[in-house]
């Protein structure tokens, strides 16, 4: 069976917010100040039980965004997450069930690792584009320089702990094709609603990913 390779447009994306979402009627309008900032490739995670009807409401009705799923753990998301009509999946580990399950579903998928060993099994899947988790807590940007010469295949996402003055570095090292976060959408401006504070954080990070 084929791996299914990120799209261009994901691996394009630079900065990914990574969004924990339970309302519909909020996701809308918070996607949108994100795809007004400039960020349009989005990871709604698994968490909440009103994830999936956020990302199919964000799908259907904000149609600058690529929306993906993120947090899958266990091999009957990716069909969930096909029928809701994201475009990429994501995971914080990988093991062999989930590897087997995300190739079945054929959708783009960004397995997560932590050491080099994870890595390498990921790689032996066949995967090239690995989620980095949790970035910050094992080594950052030092670390990702390191596997760089280890891993020539391998392009990373790191996610996990990056805040916005940790962004130029990261997408400054050439085995980093993106990074995520929730730092672009504080809890407490999506619980008030604030969404023009929502596309100033993603213009302002825009800015940084395409001045880095
Ligand atoms: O499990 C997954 O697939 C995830 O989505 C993990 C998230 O990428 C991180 O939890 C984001 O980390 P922070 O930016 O530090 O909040």
């Amino acid at each position: 069976m084929t791996v299914p390779r990120l799209e261009p447009s994901l691996t394009g994306a630079r900065i990914v917010p990574v969004l924990v979402l339970d309302n519909p009627a909020e996701a809308v309008p918070l996607a949108e100040a994100l795809v007004a900032g400039g960020l349009t490739t989005l990871e709604i995670t698994l968490r909440t039980p009103g994830a999936l009807a956020c990302a199919e409401a964000i799908a259907a009705k904000v149609p600058g965004a690529l929306v993906g799923l993120g947090t899958l753990i266990r091999p009957e998301q990716f069909a969930q997450a096909r029928d809701v009509g994201a475009r990429f999946v994501v995971s914080p580990g990988l093991t062999d069930r989930l590897a087997e399950a995300a190739k079945a579903a054929g959708l783009p998928y960004l397995p997560g690792i932590a050491t080099v060993t994870e890595a390498l099994i990921a790689y032996e899947h066949g995967f090239r584009e690995l989620k980095f988790f949790p970035a910050m807590l094992n080594g950052g940007a030092p670390a990702l320089k390191g596997m760089a010469p280890l891993l020539p295949e391998i392009r990373f996402c790191p996610t996990g702990g990056i805040k916005a003055e940790n962004v130029r570095e990261i997408l400054s090292l050439p085995n980093v094709f993106a990074l995520g976060g929730t730092w672009l959408t504080p809890a407490d401006a999506v619980k008030e609603r604030r969404w023009a504070d929502i596309e100033r954080l993603a213009r302002e990070a825009s800015t940084l990913a395409t001045q880095g």
